[in-house]
């Protein structure tokens, strides 16, 4: 499969996934802020709203485990060697290495995603606190941030936190190695740019968004930092001539729920977004900034007044709905918190997202998205063919705790073109 992301909502063709392993319990209270959840998880019930959400995604379109994946790569040997070897290395657990060589390639892909307990073997791991030598993946379902299509190519994120940074290692290599796909790897890692200090790099695919091949909108702040932005300015300026454009939105610091762009802009439809109004359209002080780069030159680069009129000037005109309704800040507030904005893209008009969000499904709702039971969908009962626009919800009780909803679960690697 050639990857190919042109927009955020063409059909989607393919997408890689994770559904939630023993991971996700792999914590403590203690440790859920470094593993970036705002609570701990129960596992058996983010798996049964997972599987709502990985039902509807089956009757779509193509999915792939990483896990699979994983393992798939690791029956191949040099292959395995420099994956493990690049994880020793930059983990810092050098002596690793030669013993995870030992283990077949099921066993590894749950090891370098489950974790590795710390055996309690000498003096200094028995005082330890740590529980794992290798730690556990707990974001990984979030296939969302750790690369991301652009256009032909997939872009490896630059995790802002080092406990993403080994699925970033696990993309790579899958994407450089894996039979299915067909694709031009990009690492900002690879920097060669002396006017950019590779330390300073971040992206995270939260951030990323595909509006049109030419136009990409991107979100700065927690995640992705603007030297990650230059990144990509940079390799725009290399590889294409025609006129791109990149629309930047800064976001705010806190609370968490504004960690990525799309936690509050998300496009719907060739004609609609969700935004979440107090920070895309309030008059506040996080700027929207269109860049324009044009034979291997930033011809253009100034504020707008916000993402949906910077995209109209460039003839994508949308109508937006807002997170939690348009009346009430609490209720807006409460639905963002809960990834009410984030919506994933089965097809033009055709999205996903929490129900637990009323207040932004009634919204979509008035603006002629019918509202489709995820169950309904996977029993049967219903299709999304017979409708031109809808939102199928899934529950997301638990789900929502890790920080995110339907956009983030998802990595699409492939979309239809779209008739704009
Ligand atoms: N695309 C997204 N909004 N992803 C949400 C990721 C949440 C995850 N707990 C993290 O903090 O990294």
């Amino acid at each position: 499969m050639q990857t190919s992301i042109n927009s955020e909502i063409g059909k989607l063709e393919g997408v890689v996934v994770h559904t939630p392993g023993a991971e996700v319990e792999n914590m403590t209270p203690e440790n859920a802020e470094r593993a970036l959840y705002s609570d701990i998880l129960n596992l058996s019930i983010a798996s049964r709203e997972y599987a709502q959400m990985i039902g509807v995604l089956r009757k779509t379109t193509q999915v792939l485990e990483v896990k699979k994946l994983l393992s798939d790569i690791l029956k191949n040997d040099t292959c395995k060697a420099q994956l493990l070897k690049d994880v020793c290395v930059h983990e810092q657990i050098p002596g690793l290495e030669d013993e995870l060589l030992q283990h077949n390639e099921e066993d590894l892909a749950a090891l370098l995603t489950e974790g590795l307990i710390l055996e309690k073997n000498n003096l200094t791991n028995y005082l330890n606190n740590e529980r794992f030598l290798l730690r556990p993946l707990h974001n990984l379902f979030f296939t969302r941030d750790s690369a991301m299509g652009m256009n032909q190519s997939m872009l490896i994120g630059k995790m802002a936190n080092p406990v993403r940074e080994r699925e970033t290692l696990i993309m790579e290599a899958i994407f450089k190695n894996h039979p299915v796909f067909e694709t031009q790897v990009v690492n900002p890692l690879n920097n060669k740019s002396s006017i950019l200090k590779s330390a300073q790099i971040k992206i995270e695919g939260g951030d990323f968004q595909v509006a049109r091949p030419d136009v990409f909108v991107i979100g700065t702040g927690m995640r992705t930092s603007t030297q990650g932005i230059d990144f990509i300015i940079e390799h725009i300026k290399q590889q294409k001539k025609e006129p791109h454009h990149i629309i930047v939105q800064e976001l705010p610091s806190t609370p968490e729920s504004f960690i990525h762009l799309d936690m509050i802009f998300t496009f719907l439809d060739v004609d609609t977004c969700m935004a979440y109004d107090p920070v895309i359209f309030g008059t506040s002080r996080f700027r929207t900034i269109h860049i324009q780069i044009e034979n291997g030159k930033v011809i253009k680069i100034g504020e707008e007044a916000n993402i949906p009129s910077a995209l109209r000037k460039l003839g994508i005109d949308l109508k937006s709905v807002s997170c939690g309704g348009k009346e009430d800040l609490w209720v807006q507030e409460r639905e963002q918190w809960h990834s009410g904005a984030n919506f994933f893209a089965l097809a033009p008009g055709k999205v996903i997202g929490y129900e637990r969000n009323v207040h932004t499904v009634e919204e979509l709702n008035k603006n002629g998205f019918e509202v489709l039971k995820a169950t309904d969908l996977t029993e049967n009962k219903v299709s999304i063919d017979d409708y031109k626009k809808c939102v199928v919800t899934i529950a997301g009780s638990e789900l929502a705790r890790g920080g995110g909803g339907a956009r983030c679960m998802t990595m699409p690697v492939r979309r239809a073109e779209v008739s704009w």
